[in-house]
């Protein structure tokens, strides 16, 4: 399995010019459809046929509606968008409505059929080209999915934007070995009052997140640092690595 971290970053960039969230597996499976999926070029973007999304935030959403515009003369129409019932009534509503942007799940035959939705839920797996992709609840401010992934042999898993507590040990614990497990961390600890009330990480739930696993994942990467606090958090983060093999994105 081949994953490309197209972005991560947990705002409008900042000095981490990758964009917002968006990581591509293989060549045609994304999850979320930040601003990193402008990365892509146009070709590679024609040969992308699953999106799987985390949540309904625009960090996680905004390329979304320009990146199905530009899927005309793609041979590998319609893209499936997969989330959860609340993710996709809310893109319904408020996105792909007819005034933001063109109601493009309405047409579903012919070579304007751009988009199809699909409800993922909490514990639902996906095969996919030999590669099993997984749902699993986490605790944000809306309702959100990580996503565990398991191709040849590797275990990925993207735990989305969440707080730590009991209810991602949990999920995270019942996931078994982890090769790669990546995690966010938004906000600084003297942030933590903000943290807490956006249902986000700091270093210090971070660790104690890790801490509180059955078993230590292979790597971590870390993602979704806030570009206001990404200096300070990448110091602390150096300074003190959570992990014995810590990548920060
Ligand atoms: N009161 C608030 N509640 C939730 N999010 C807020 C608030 N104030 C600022 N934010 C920011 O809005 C962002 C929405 O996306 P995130 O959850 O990634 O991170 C959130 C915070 O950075």
């Amino acid at each position: 399995m081949n994953i490309q971290v197209l972005g991560c970053s947990g705002g409008l960039s900042g000095d981490n010019k990758g964009g917002s969230t968006c990581i591509q597996l293989n060549h045609n499976i994304l999850i979320d459809a930040g601003t990193g999926l402008n990365q892509l070029s146009l070709a590679q973007m024609h040969r992308v046929r699953h999106v799987f999304l985390t949540h309904s935030h625009m960090d996680h959403i905004a390329a979304l509606p320009t990146f199905l515009s530009n899927q005309y003369g793609s041979e590998h129409l319609p893209v499936t968008v997969y989330a959860q019932p609340h993710t996709l009534e809310k893109l319904q509503n408020n996105i792909f409505n007819g005034d933001i942007w063109p109601e493009l799940s309405s047409v579903t035959e012919g070579p304007e059929a751009l988009l199809k939705f699909e409800e993922i839920h909490p514990g639902q797996s996906i095969e996919l080209q030999g590669m099993e992709i997984k749902a699993f609840a986490v605790e944000h401010s809306v309702p959100t999915v990580g996503y565990s992934v398991k191709s040849q042999g590797r275990h990925f898993v993207f735990t989305a934007d969440t707080i730590a507590g009991k209810q991602l040990t949990e999920q995270l614990n019942r996931l078994g070995h982890i090769d790669t497990l990546m995690l966010e961390c938004s906000f600084p600890d003297e942030l933590l009052p903000v943290a807490e009330k956006t249902k986000h990480m700091t270093p210090g739930l971070l660790q104690s997140a890790l801490n509180s696993l059955e078993q230590q994942p292979t790597e971590l990467w870390i993602t979704h640092l806030k570009p206001s606090n990404e200096k300070a958090l990448r110091e602390t983060l150096q300074a003190n690595p959570p992990h014995k093999n810590t990548v920060v994105l």
